[in-house]
């Protein structure tokens, strides 16, 4: 067990001092660009406005000889592209493969100080954050990185499910995790050859009724380790994500398993496409009727306390902070975006 009283030191000598809160800027959409793929690079200057976070994706979906251009592309959009509040991360690749190594080497060395945050997949154990965390601090020493790189972790095996408190809990440089159902599901060996969402065969069916059909409605295949994700994430002060909703086509089917993330306490969710940017955005950011609402609440409530009746719904300490969560989402987007300060009736000076 690492002592307590280091856990805010730094690993390495040299290395800035880890992060004891972890910072919460605009998060609702992740977007993959692939950096090897120079009309996707084109489009940076464009996304960059329109996305919260943009990621250089290295693992996954960039084929093996494009991995060392995929790379290079991150770090020349690192070096020449002002992305203004973006963020700017990166997914590397898994930690048993052959390019991870160099991933970690090269972007560190070229645009350390650029990088908020590296995505690690397939992370399995708190061990293989203690691994990235490490090396993380003897390469920020090395390259005279200001802040600490940050480090989120995808969910995507059965064991990183089963483990997923000591991964939320393994370093003060854990910034979330994104849920990973296309991994998730292969290592489950679940029947679904789907990236998210429902299937038409994971059904609750109604008991029968004489003649009359039986009723089925779909049920949702990843409740369970989302909501144990959100937990993980909530009780050690970090962030949950949503993954990829693979379906490019199905507007409707992303909006919707995007909205059951947000609903369960998820803050954004990836975007695969530039058309899934709007439907994080629409989703991740409150509904202007709540948010109304729960600023009447926190007006009729002052302080918090009691109990009061406000359109016959009962409100009390509890419901009081339930408000305050969405108030505060609120404001924070509403200072990036003065449409959503209008349609919250914040004013814009103080939006
Ligand atoms: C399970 C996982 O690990 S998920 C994460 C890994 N997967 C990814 O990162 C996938 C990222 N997304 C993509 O590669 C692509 O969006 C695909 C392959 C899904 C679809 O690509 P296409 O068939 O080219 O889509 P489409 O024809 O609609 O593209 C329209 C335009 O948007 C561009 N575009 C597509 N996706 C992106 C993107 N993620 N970022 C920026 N631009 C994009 C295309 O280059 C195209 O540009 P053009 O109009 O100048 O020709
Ligand atoms: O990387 C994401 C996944 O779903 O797998
Ligand atoms: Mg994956």
């Amino acid at each position: 067990m690492r002592n307590p009283r280091d856990f805010g030191a730094p690993l390495a000598v040299g290395a800035p001092t880890p992060l004891l809160e972890i910072p919460f800027p605009p998060s609702r959409m992740i977007h993959f660009l692939d950096a090897s793929n120079e009309k996707m690079v084109a489009k940076v200057p464009d996304i960059a406005k329109k996305t919260d976070i943009l990621l250089g994706n290295l693992e996954d979906a960039v084929p093996v000889d494009r991995k060392e251009a995929a790379r290079e592309g991150l770090v020349t959009v690192g070096q020449t592209y002002d992305l203004g509040e973006t963020q700017l991360w990166t997914r590397v690749n898994s930690l048993d493969s052959p390019w991870v190594l160099d991933d970690l080497l090269r972007l560190v060395g070229a645009i350390g100080n650029r990088l908020d945050v590296i995505m690690v997949p397939k992370v399995e154990g708190a061990w293989d954050i203690h691994y990235v965390d490490r090396l993380l601090a003897q390469l920020e020493a090395r390259f005279n990185v200001e802040r600490p790189i940050l480090v989120h972790a995808i969910l995507e095996t059965a064991l990183g499910v089963a483990n997923l408190e000591e991964i939320a809990a393994a370093s003060p440089r854990m910034q979330g995790m994104s849920f990973g159902p296309a991994d998730l599901a292969a290592s489950r060996r679940m029947k679904t050859t789907r990236v998210g969402g429902g299937h038409p065969g994971y059904v609750s069916l109604s008991d029968p009724d004489g003649d009359n059909p039986r009723v089925t409605a779909q049920q949702d295949l990843w409740h369970y380790s989302i909501a144990r994700m959100v937990d993980a994430c909530a009780a050690t002060g970090i962030l949950p994500f949503y993954g990829p909703f693979g379906d490019i086509s199905d507007d409707e089917g992303c909006e919707a398993q995007f909205r059951a993330a947000f609903l369960l306490g998820c803050v954004g969710a990836w975007s695969l496409h530039p058309k899934q940017i709007a439907i994080a955005k629409k989703v991740f950011s409150p509904d202007p009727d709540e948010v109304r609402f729960a600023k009447r609440v926190i007006e009729a409530i002052p302080d918090g306390r009691g109990v009061h009746m406000l359109d016959g719904k009962m409100q009390d300490d509890a419901t009081w902070k339930q408000c305050k969560v969405m108030v505060s989402l609120a404001e924070l987007l509403a200072k990036k975006d003065p449409e959503l300060a209008e349609a919250y009736g914040f004013e814009p000076a103080t939006a």
